[in-house]
């Protein structure tokens, strides 16, 4: 199986100043499920992949897939798939001529130009001049040439940029089925709602530096806080109750008799009002928006690189 490994992965580029773009960076990505890759805006995520590509060298560490530097490999296009900028096909070229050009300069056989055309629902446009393609469109296409090999590994920066609400619902799918099917998949993307709806890893960035590496489900039960909303006819006794409890109490935003409790799950907040024998009209979990915990993580990041930049690299935070 093929896993994407970075080991200690640093990249300067040198202008008047040096930015540092990737600094110190190890993770490993696993085969067999969708790893999404999140970061803001130049965290250093197409860096990372560039890197990986054999596209930029490292200032210093290693990038390898499979053990191996890409660049080393024998047939790249069949083990890694890419798509790091849609803009990137010839604008007068057809589609499905963008791909046949690919296929053959690469070894591949023809017939997955066809098959990768009807994956990604391009069939009927692929004789169109891709100048013609919205950016949905290309996205689909780069998407296309980046499964044209049949890759164990795939890499994909932003591929949702530009999709409609139909193209995400078909990239979740496509992503979550190349992951069952055991290829090692990265997905980069600054949101994190979207990316926690189809990824089963996380790895986050924060100015060229590891801030999580951690399954999504344990990023979601470590960041966002219970919130139970109930509904009740005698809401002076259900906040002694609560209180009494040590819970939080706060009346909803919406005020018709519904109030917020953080801190215990609705199971709680049910036995106890049972026992009491508060009536109870509603009692619904929520949790508090990913999105907000996610920009607290890198916010906090931002922070802490700003005040210790002349101590060693900051550790990836615990969570
Ligand atoms: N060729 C380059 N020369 C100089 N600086 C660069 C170069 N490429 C990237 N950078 C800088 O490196 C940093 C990381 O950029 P990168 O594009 O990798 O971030 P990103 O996480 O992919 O961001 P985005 O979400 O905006 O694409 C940024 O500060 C960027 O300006």
């Amino acid at each position: 199986m093929t896993s994407i490994d970075v080991r200690n992965l640093t990249k300067e580029y040198r202008g008047r100043q040096v930015t540092r773009a990737v600094d110190g960076l190890t993770f490993r990505v696993e085969p067999g499920r969708v790893t999404g890759f999140l970061g803001p805006n130049g965290a250093g995520k197409s860096t990372t992949m560039r890197l990986v590509l054999g596209l930029d060298r490292p200032t210093s560490g290693t990038a390898t897939v499979g053990g191996r530097p890409y660049v080393t490999l024998a047939e790249p296009l069949r083990a890694v798939g890419a798509l790091l900028d849609a803009q990137a096909a010839h604008p007068s070229r057809t589609g499905r001529n963008h791909l046949r050009l690919l296929a053959a300069s690469n070894g591949l056989p023809e017939r997955r130009v066809a098959e990768v055309l009807d994956e990604t629902g391009l069939a009927d446009a692929a004789g169109r001049r891709i100048r013609t393609y919205s950016l949905g469109m290309r996205q689909r296409l780069g998407i296309a040439a980046a499964l044209l090999g049949d890759p164990g590994v795939l890499m994909l920066d932003e591929p949702a940029n530009g999709l409609d609400p139909e193209g995400i619902v078909w990239i979740r799918g496509l992503l979550r089925r190349l992951a069952a099917e055991g290829r090692t998949v990265l997905v980069s993307s600054h949101l994190m709602n979207e990316t926690s709806a189809f990824a089963d890893h996380l790895v986050v960035l924060g100015r060229g530096r590891l801030l999580a590496d951690v399954p999504t489900r344990d990023f979601i039960d470590a960041h966002s806080q219970d919130r139970v909303r109930v509904r009740t006819g005698d809401p002076v006794r259900l906040r002694a109750v609560l209180r009494a409890k040590g819970w939080t109490v706060g009346e909803a935003p919406d005020g018709d008799g519904r109030w917020v409790v953080e801190g215990a799950s609705a199971e709680e907040i049910g036995a106890a009002t049972a026992r009491e024998g508060i009536p109870v009209f509603e009692l619904a979990g929520e949790r508090a928006s990913l999105e907000q915990a996610y920009l607290a993580l890198t916010a906090e990041a931002a922070q802490f690189t700003t005040r210790t930049a002349a101590s060693p690299a900051a550790s990836p935070q615990e969570v």
